[in-house]
């Protein structure tokens, strides 16, 4: 149940609406129950009385009654679907406000399928928890209890036989069928969460595996987990259709052993024939309100699983942050002594790197593919915390400052940028809400993007768009945010030469008082860099301008002869 206890406290932040629900619930089980002991007993009064003002008010009565439960049934339904929705939206909210800060780390530790099936599937499993868990035994408990005390006054023995079956419909049965399924779990929410990640891997990996004529294999792969996924459901609906049928049959044989005591206790003089009916009848219409409690074990193990995987995802450690803005005025990063490894690698990817990034300068990191390029680049965007050493910004160490105005504060363009199906407008507005076509414009003309109008339609993930071509929008898009600090991750490498090199001038020049940090692996055009740092395994091999760097002789220089021999 703790697992639940997180959900309980979202569902009671709407507490007028569960109260109104279940107030509701109440008025529309004791309206059944008393429409159907009425009834009862206006059958028995007509047998023994002609007094056609007691059949007269017991009609109107009935008729009462009837109104009464399907109004109250109406406002049931209302407010506790209300209640749930509010709770839904709470438990989104609440989820996504705690997985945003683990972002993109999280992303290496679920696959995108799991991440989807956990973030809709298992949120939208939880709109039972109201409706099938928490609700009905509260509701059927208080109705049971008050048909129970209104028995007692006519027969103790029949209000016994109702506690009983109270306890056998609302809590042995459940039990029995929740213990069941906690031991012969089907695993139905594994099997989703599975058949959502080969699809996801199918749906990305399609056009390779046509290539490589690999799509029957993965095909398999698909339908096998779909195979598993409908059997488990197949199993869980036959275990729920026996837990209805077992509790059904419980309640009814209750209904007997009343009709039978009863019946006993009028023959034995101790109960009036009249009220019989009235027992029987009450007794049928308060156990005919049990059947929700038999879908109670599925319900609530879904929920409880629901639970602990959204609370799997979100107890990550999320990267350390403070509530700090970032200093006003040029901003300098500094980091001395990082060191950090990916989680479940032995190996540094960063080992033991210092360095000075000041306000106004441009600085090239280069190295062999793998060597701790962006790694590195991740670690100044405070995106993975460094294990050891310290990172500032402006002089204040990145752990005082809010993650998200360190973010604000930086142009930053990846090796992988995303385009969202719209047009080149809606996908340069992510950067600046407020930037007007104007600015939109002259932005796409300094990346040499100026015929493209701003209608133009970038489908999914930009696919409509060149390799080139996207690494020139996602400049424009930093170009529009504005900001000083410049982080970018080979932002050119598709980019054919000379409108690079076009495409760097430009940036130099406009933003001359800002600071660059840009990786790149080719070694050409970096004499107008303030600084270049050379990596290798994680390590800064050596650091310097690139007249010093040639003069040394040494890495770089060694890289710069490779790089010249290559084509040659
Ligand atoms: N998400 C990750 N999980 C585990 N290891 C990773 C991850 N990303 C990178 N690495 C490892 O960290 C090391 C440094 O990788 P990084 O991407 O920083 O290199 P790089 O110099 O930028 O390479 P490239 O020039 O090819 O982009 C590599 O050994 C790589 O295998």
């Amino acid at each position: 149940m703790n697992e639940l206890k997180h959900i309980l406290k979202l569902t009671f932040i709407e507490k007028k609406d569960v109260s109104i629900a279940i107030s509701f619930g109440f008025l529309a089980g004791i309206a059944s129950v008393a429409l159907m002991g009425s009834s009862g007993y206006l059958i028995s009064k007509a047998a023994l009385t002609s007094q056609m003002t007691t059949l007269v008010v017991m009609a109107a009565c009935l008729k009462l009654f009837g109104f009464a439960s399907a109004l109250s049934r109406y406002g049931e339904r209302l407010y506790s679907h209300r209640a749930t929705f509010t709770m839904l939206s709470h438990l989104r909210v609440s989820f996504f406000e705690r997985l945003s800060p683990l972002a993109p780390g999280i992303f290496g530790k679920y696959r995108s399928g799991d991440l989807l099936s956990r973030i809709v599937g298992d949120v939208e499993s939880l709109q039972n928890f109201l409706l099938r868990v928490f609700y009905p035994p509260v509701v059927l408990g208080i109705v049971f209890l008050s048909t129970i005390f209104f028995s007692a006054f006519f027969s103790m023995g029949i209000a016994s036989v109702m506690v009983v079956g109270m306890l056998l419909t609302i809590v042995a049965v459940p039990a029995l069928f929740s213990s069941r399924k906690r031991r012969t779990d089907g695993q139905v929410r594994v099997q989703r969460g599975n058949l959502a990640i080969e699809a996801t891997e199918f749906l990305y990996g399609f056009r390779d595996l046509k290539i490589y004529q690999q799509l029957g294999v993965k095909e398999q792969q698909l339908k096998s987990d779909a195979a598993q996924y409908n059997e488990g459901q197949r199993r869980e609906g036959l275990e729920e259709n026996l837990a209805q049928s077992s509790n059904a049959l419980v309640a009814l044989l209750v209904s007997f052993f009343v009709l039978a005591v009863g019946a006993y206790f009028v023959a034995a003089g101790e109960l009036n024939g009249l009220y019989l009916a009235m027992l029987v009848m009450i007794s049928i219409a308060a156990f005919e309100n049990v059947a929700p409690m038999a879908a109670f074990p599925t319900y609530f193990e879904e929920s409880r699983k629901a639970a602990v995987r959204l609370q799997e995802v979100v107890s990550e450690d999320a990267v350390l942050q403070g509530a700090e803005g970032i200093p006003s005025g040029p901003l300098d990063i500094k980091l001395t002594g990082a060191s950090f490894s990916y989680p479940g690698e032995k190996s540094l990817a960063i080992d033991d790197v210092s360095l000075h990034l000041k306000p106004g300068t441009k600085t090239a990191i280069v190295g062999p593919s793998g060597s701790g390029k962006s790694t590195l680049l991740q670690l100044l965007l405070n995106v993975f915390p460094v294990e050891q050493g310290q990172l500032s910004i402006g002089g204040k160490p990145v752990e005082m400052l809010e993650q998200e105005t360190v973010w604000q504060e930086m142009n930053i363009v990846l090796q992988e940028n995303h385009f969202f199906y719209g047009t080149i407008r809606s996908n340069l507005l992510l950067a600046n809400p407020l930037a007007s076509d104007e600015q939109m414009k002259k932005a796409l003309a300094r990346v040499q993007l100026e015929l493209f109008p701003l209608t133009t339609t970038v489908e999914e993930k930009g696919q409509n768009l060149s390799g080139g071509q996207k690494q020139r929008l996602a400049i424009a898009r930093a170009i529009l945010r504005g900001k000083s600090l410049w982080l970018l991750d080979e932002p050119v490498s598709s980019v054919d030469n000379l409108t690079a090199h076009a495409i760097y001038q430009e940036l130099f020049r406009q933003g001359d008082k800002d600071l660059f940090v840009i990786i790149s692996h080719d070694l050409a055009g970096l004499e107008q860099m303030d600084q270049i740092i050379v990596m290798e395994n994680g390590r800064i091999q050596e650091s310097g301008t690139y007249q010093e760097l040639m003069e040394r002789k040494a890495y770089f220089y060694q890289l710069k002869q490779i790089e010249n021999s290559v084509f040659a």
